[in-house]
């Protein structure tokens, strides 16, 4: 444990140093080239020291690696793997891109709020397995009452999402993956983080909301797009789709028991495989 601990701690001093250096030999010119660590360098402290030490900037790097990569890992798995599960749903997904974005290009970022059945896709992934079951603990700072419940002040409050999600008084037939059901009956544009009913929350809300959530619905959209755009998915040989394991393991996030094995055959023009 000791050993992890010093390679991630090398880890970060390294991208410390690294930006460090970058400041010093005339900082960053072009603006769209600022990152998160260039931001926590510069701050200004007080007394002309600057506002976070090595140690604080560790620890925030540490915390939106741990907070970013995990979530959106696990949600991609899971998707991928109902999704494989579903043929039908896969077609679908495919009909969608292939309307949308044909099969001369790849997928590309302002595709991505025209992939409204996609869209429901992940909402369905985040209804039945979110990330964070029980989100963060949370405490209240007071005494409150929440629809007849009396809450003590500090109180540790767990939100418990994977149950909000399987929830018969609000969803049916919760154990059936439907995408379907999320579709807007305007055609409007399906929002995946929460809407103003609350029927799922994946990245929690109000103000200790994921501060990450527009990023991480990008980062699970645009993987999953490029991946069932540039290919066809089936279970691992000898498997029928039914047979998919979706099994559960709780913990911070909530991934799948065994990892998802699955084929995947290309199905756009061959010069998009190959490399330049
Ligand atoms: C699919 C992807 C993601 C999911 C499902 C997710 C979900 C969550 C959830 C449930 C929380 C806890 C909210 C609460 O306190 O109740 C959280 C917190 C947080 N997330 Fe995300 N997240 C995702 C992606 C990201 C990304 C991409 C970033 C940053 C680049 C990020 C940064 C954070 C941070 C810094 C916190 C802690 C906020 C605080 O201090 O309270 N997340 N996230």
């Amino acid at each position: 444990m000791r050993e992890v601990e010093k390679r991630v701690d090398d880890f970060h001093s390294k991208i410390i140093q690294e930006h460090r250096k970058k400041l010093q030999t005339g900082g960053v010119k072009d603006e769209a080239e600022i990152d998160f660590v260039d931001v926590l360098l510069s701050l200004a402290g007080e007394d002309g020291e600057a506002h976070l030490d090595d140690k604080d900037i560790k620890a925030l790097i540490q915390d939106m690696i741990a907070a970013a990569t995990d979530t959106s890992a696990v949600t991609n798995e899971w998707a991928m793997a109902e999704v494989i599960k579903h043929p039908t749903v896969l077609e679908k997904i495919q009909e969608e891109l292939d309307t949308v974005v044909g099969r001369d290009r790849m997928v590309t970022e302002s595709d991505l709020a025209h992939l409204n059945y996609l869209r429901c896709v992940v909402r369905e992934t985040f209804r039945m397995h979110p990330a964070g079951p029980f989100l963060i603990p949370h405490e209240s700072v007071r005494a409150t009452t929440i629809n007849g419940y009396h809450i003590p002040a500090k109180t540790r409050v767990f939100i418990n999402t994977h149950g909000l999600g399987r929830n018969t008084k609000i969803w049916d037939d919760v154990e059936e993956f439907r995408p379907e059901r999320h579709l807007t009956g305007d055609g409007s544009r399906v929002e995946i983080s929460h809407g103003s009913d609350f029927k799922i929350l994946p990245f929690s809300a109000g103000k200790r909301k994921c501060p990450g959530a527009p990023l991480g619905v990008t980062l699970v959209l645009m993987a999953l797009a490029r991946l069932f755009h540039c290919f066809d998915w089936r279970p691992a040989d000898g498997l029928r789709p039914q047979d998919i394991d979706t099994s559960e393991v709780y913990g911070m996030t909530m991934p799948k028991a065994n990892p998802l094995v699955a084929i995947a055959r290309p199905r756009l023009p061959s010069h998009f495989y190959q490399s330049s």
